[in-house]
């Protein structure tokens, strides 16, 4: 399927394969070098027409390389130019040393700059090269710029945030704006790297794309590009079951508005059908508030077993307001046995914190047909390991738990990783804070089994789902809740 290159990411270690693919295949490495400054200087020109001196900060690599060009650019422009070192400059190597001697002002040592009203800052320190926690030398000009409170364009990334993870490496700038290369790489994404990059420019430096397609990683921004071609098409023949039925299992009668707000939004998502299923008890509350959804009555594993008998009662949400106890490992285990498929969300997560491998036995067998949407925190009870892996991305740990349970993951987050368990993976980008409020994950729960239910596979539907919950919630505006986010909930077509 076409990418669109502003969906593609790269890990900085790949970035670095293409750039060595692209040197030898007979590109100029330093012409790179120069495009990458001379793109720096022109953003930091745009956005800073008054600025009183550019200083421009350069590391012991090429990221240092990038700001030495940068430098003899905003020179060359005829604005006034300060450049400080990290380390001793004639220890530099290769092009960053050759853009060195390009350069009309040699620079000071790092650790004697002082701020000045009117410096902007130009980070060349680290790029996709950091390898560890910033020196002290650095982790002190952080704090210094911060205090001053002086705006930072950042070459590549933030120093001090790592590309792969998002993680802060000790300290990190925040930058106004970063300018990185080719494609963004993880660490813009993820948190808290996100929130250190400013607004994002990727500026295209003339290596060949498809040198960069040869280091796919599986790993995009979501959007439609990554399932499009899996979502319901329009059909004016369709009638409610070639929609699709889905079932969300209400909790007790002093829980029943999750399930509510789940079943709603599945149906605006496009699901023909939906049923709330409900304890006989909490049935007049769910009575009094359910129109075009419908309400069944199961108390026990039998009534489920009844339940199923209909082969149309293919998809469910299980979680929301549910319950955390045996009743959900019993429930879920039918619905395994029985081959329906699943978001299991929330309570119906926790419920397996004790036995995590009941649950990922249970839907061990063929194409992914769970879905699983945990939070943070019910992330760390099902796989309690790759949460506590310092080593490991928010994309690795998504990954590897979607591989373990045999399902889609929906790691959320502000920076939700969504993952296949054949090793696809998205990070959404398109989620505003306001989605912080009680009740927006069951709505998603909704929307992902809406999706389901109309036939949509695991992967698809999870991204989808993720991303048209985003979409609604831009709709929604800054107040929304999630009764007012399920109205902005648009079908697919
Ligand atoms: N296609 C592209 O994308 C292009 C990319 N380009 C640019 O290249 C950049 C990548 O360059 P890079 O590989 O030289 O890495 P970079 O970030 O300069 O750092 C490496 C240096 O830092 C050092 N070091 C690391 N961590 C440290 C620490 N904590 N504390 C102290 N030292 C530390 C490390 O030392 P070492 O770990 O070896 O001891 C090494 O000396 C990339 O971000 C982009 O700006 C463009 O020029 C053109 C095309
Ligand atoms: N700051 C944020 N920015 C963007 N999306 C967010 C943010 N905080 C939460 N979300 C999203 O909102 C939803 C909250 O779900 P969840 O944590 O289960 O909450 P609840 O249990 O209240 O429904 C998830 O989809 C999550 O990705
Ligand atoms: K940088």
């Amino acid at each position: 399927m076409a990418k669109g290159r502003d969906n593609w990411l790269l890990t900085p270690s790949a970035m670095g394969e293409v750039d060595a693919a692209a040197a030898a295949s007979g590109i100029d490495s330093f012409g790179l070098m120069e495009k990458a400054g001379q793109a720096v200087a022109a953003a930091v020109l745009r956005l800073f027409p008054g600025g009183e001196r550019f200083v421009v900060l350069c590391g012991p690599g090429n990221n240092g390389g990038d700001g030495y060009v940068a430098a003899r650019a905003l020179r060359a422009a005829g604005a006034a130019v300060a450049v400080f070192h990290l380390g001793d400059p004639a220890k530099l190597k290769g092009d960053a040393a050759t853009a060195r001697s390009h350069c009309p002002i040699p620079g000071e040592p790092l650790e004697t700059w002082r701020p000045a009203e009117g410096d902007v800052i130009v980070d060349a320190i680290f790029g996709a090269g950091l390898a560890r926690a910033v020196p002290p030398v650095v982790a002190d000009v952080v704090r210094r710029v911060d205090e001053a409170g002086l705006p930072v364009v950042a070459v590549d990334l933030p120093s001090g945030i790592d590309g792969r993870t998002g993680a802060v490496m000790g300290a990190a700038f925040r930058a106004h704006h970063t300018v990185t290369f080719m494609t963004r790489k993880p660490g813009h994404l993820l948190l808290p790297g996100r929130l250190y990059c400013g607004t994002v420019e990727t500026f295209d430096i003339g290596i060949p794309f498809r040198l960069v397609e040869a280091k796919d990683e599986r790993l995009f921004v979501n959007g439609p590009q990554e399932w499009r071609t899996s979502m319901p098409t329009a059909d004016a023949a369709a009638h409610k079951f070639r929609r699709g039925h889905l079932t969300v299992f209400s909790g007790p009668a002093t829980a029943t508005g999750a399930a509510r707000l789940a079943a709603a939004a599945g149906l605006r998502a496009g699901a023909g059908l939906v049923t709330v299923v409900s304890p006989t008890e909490a049935a007049a509350a769910n009575a009094a508030h359910l129109t075009a959804v419908m309400l069944k009555a199961v108390d026990t594993e039998s009534d489920l077993a009844d339940y199923l008998r209909d082969e149309r009662r293919a998809t469910f949400v299980l979680g929301p307001g549910f319950g955390v106890g045996p009743k959900a490992r019993a429930f879920v285990a039918a619905l395994a046995a029985a081959c329906r498929h699943l978001v299991l969300d929330a309570d119906g997560i926790s419920a397996f914190a004790e036995d995590p491998k009941a649950l990922f036995s249970a839907f061990a067998d063929g194409a992914p047909r769970l879905v699983l949407t945990p939070h943070e925190g019910e992330f760390a009870r099902l796989f309690p390991d790759l949460a506590a892996d310092p080593a490991l991305s928010k994309v690795d740990r998504a990954r590897q738990a979607a591989a373990r349970a045999n399902a889609a993951v929906v790691y959320k987050g502000a920076d939700s990783v969504i993952a296949a368990a054949d090793g696809r993976a998205v990070i959404n980008e398109n989620a505003p804070a306001s989605l912080a409020t009680a009740g927006s994950g069951d709505v998603l729960a909704g929307i992902i089994g809406g999706l389901l239910a109309q036939g949509v596979p695991a992967f698809e539907a999870a991204a989808a789902g993720v991303w048209l919950h985003g979409e609604a919630a831009c709709r929604a505006g800054a107040s929304l809740t999630a009764e007012t986010l399920i109205n902005h909930i648009d079908r697919w077509h």
